[in-house]
């Protein structure tokens, strides 16, 4: 994998209160082009926080997050429109309409640009059904007629329709037995060197974070703890480091590393 040095996001001087729920302290983080970065930490640790505020759906108390160049708190609508076409996100919950079918529910985001004729949206629907592995006699389905793993690629194609630059998964394979959660894994490698898409992940999950990050961004005690390859990441002395991935759970998913 390359990356250039081009910064995606850039996450400077952030401090985050609820009242007097201090959740971050100066945090400083860049995301690059291309890169996969992971976002761990234990609960409550604002990691959702951050990753809301990334798509400009929370204000930071202090700080700035700036996503292609634009602060996400402090620009106009049309910027704030262009960067919704460039971003792509896969939420945890509450993926797909339960309204709409699985060919509206990819429509959606390319109706809403209203500019696109109704041939083309279906000829962009179906190939983002291809790209993500679901064929198209299930496009006219409700998304209750789904099994987890199709409705998550589903999902993934509707966040992929305006072909972004950005994608932001959270916790792309909770819910996911282990056999679905390798090849929805195995889909998200293929599909970001094919896309050449930045990434900005938050699991809990090892196998899931082994498998596709660059780096790892580690939230404890209000901080960023540690950034970095994970290898890396690992040498740094903290309990919840310790807990996380070098128990035996996370033994197991570093030893696909080696
Ligand atoms: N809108 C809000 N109003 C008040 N407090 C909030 C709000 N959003 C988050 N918090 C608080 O901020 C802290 C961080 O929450 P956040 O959901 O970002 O943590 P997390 O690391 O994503 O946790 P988890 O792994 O459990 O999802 C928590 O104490 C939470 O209660």
């Amino acid at each position: 994998m390359t990356t250039t040095t081009s910064p995606v996001i850039e996450v400077i001087g952030l401090h985050t209160r609820f009242g007097d729920n201090i959740v971050h302290e100066d945090i400083n983080l860049t995301a690059y082009r291309s890169e996969v970065l992971t976002l761990v930490g234990g609960s409550g640790s604002g990691k959702t926080t951050l990753l809301r505020q990334m798509l400009g759906l929370g204000n930071p108390s202090q700080g700035s997050v700036k996503v292609f160049g634009y602060a996400r708190n402090d620009c106009g609508h049309d910027v704030q429109k262009s960067l919704r076409q460039r971003i792509g996100v896969l939420f945890q919950q509450g993926a797909l309409f339960s309204a709409l079918t699985v060919f509206d529910n990819i429509a959606l985001p390319l109706r809403e640009l209203r500019v696109l004729r109704e041939c083309v949206v279906r000829d962009i629907v179906m190939l983002r059904l291809d790209m993500v592995g679901v064929q198209s006699q299930h496009a006219h389905k409700m998304p209750a007629e789904l099994s987890g793993g199709m409705i998550k690629r589903v999902a993934l194609a509707r966040a992929l329709a305006l072909d972004p630059e950005l994608l932001f998964l959270d916790e792309p394979t909770a819910g996911l037995d282990p056999s679905l959660s390798d090849s929805f894994v195995s889909l998200i490698k293929d599909l970001r060197e094919e896309l050449t898409l930045t990434i900005v992940m938050v699991t809990h999950d090892l196998d899931t974070l082994v498998a596709i990050s660059d780096r790892v961004a580690v939230l404890a005690d209000r901080k960023l703890i540690a950034l970095g390859p994970i290898p890396q990441v690992i040498t740094v002395q903290h309990p919840f480091i310790e807990n996380f991935f070098l128990g035996v759970r996370g033994q197991n998913a570093l030893r696909a590393l080696q």
